[in-house]
């Protein structure tokens, strides 16, 4: 047990990023799936961080082992920071396919140069005695008028990285964690990490 990890997620295309980011580290990586019984955590911050701590929290406290929490989301400039904190419920229901179709209605006439995002994640590593580390990350990409790619999650077929001329849906597993909001949080969060997890 002293090598594992919890990540505090229901998302498996999440647990899948962390786990190709942990598992080389020879951790390993429980998610909420080896959990069935631990209750639900409302989302009620008012910021990445704050759900990100919410949820790490309940679940150190209820596993008594070290937890990461990722609350993540989906910044569009074109409709002032939306869906943002809101991204998994944004067409109501935790639905990816409905909320890529609502995000692709409300651009709908937006022109590509207006059509600029950004994608966050924040991480919060919290051990059941309280030790704490936060980290966060973001990348900027474009939206686009219908989806490219099938690999990811969420709004992966939407998010255009124009450097490499391609989605997050199009990069596959491996090159998705080279750029993506949650590879860079995760990277600035290493550098500590050692010393978190020893002490
Ligand atoms: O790399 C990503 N590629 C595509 N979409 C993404 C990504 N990262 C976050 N997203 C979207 C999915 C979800 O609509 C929302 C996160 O919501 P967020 O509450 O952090 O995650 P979640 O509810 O899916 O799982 P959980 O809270 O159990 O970790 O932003
Ligand atoms: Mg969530």
């Amino acid at each position: 047990m002293e090598n594992t990890i919890v990540i505090a997620t229901k998302n498996a295309g999440k647990a899948r990023e962390f786990r190709a980011i942990f598992e080389p580290k020879g951790l390993t990586v429980k998610t909420l799936a080896d959990f069935p019984d631990l209750k639900q955590v409302a989302e009620t911050g008012k910021t990445f961080t704050e759900n990100a701590t919410l949820k790490a929290t309940a679940v150190a406290h209820e596993t008594q082992l070290p937890v990461l929490a990722d609350d993540s989301g989906l910044m569009v400039d074109a409709l002032n920071g939306e869906p943002g904190i809101y991204s998994a419920r944004y067409a109501g229901d935790h639905d990816d396919a409905k909320n890529n179709a609502k995000l692709l209605a409300n651009l709908s006439g937006v022109p590509a140069e207006k059509r600029g995002a950004a994608f966050h994640t924040s991480l919060v590593l919290i051990k059941p005695d309280g030790k704490k580390l936060v980290a966060t990350g973001e990348v900027r990409g474009e939206i686009l008028t219908a989806p490219r790619g099938t690999d990811g999650f969420g709004y992966d077929p939407l998010f255009y990285v124009p450097a490499e001329q391609l989605t997050f849906a199009e990069m596959g597993l491996a090159m998705k964690n080279q750029h993506s909001h949650r590879a860079k949080a995760t990277a600035a969060m290493l550098p500590q990490f050692d010393a978190w997890w020893e002490d």
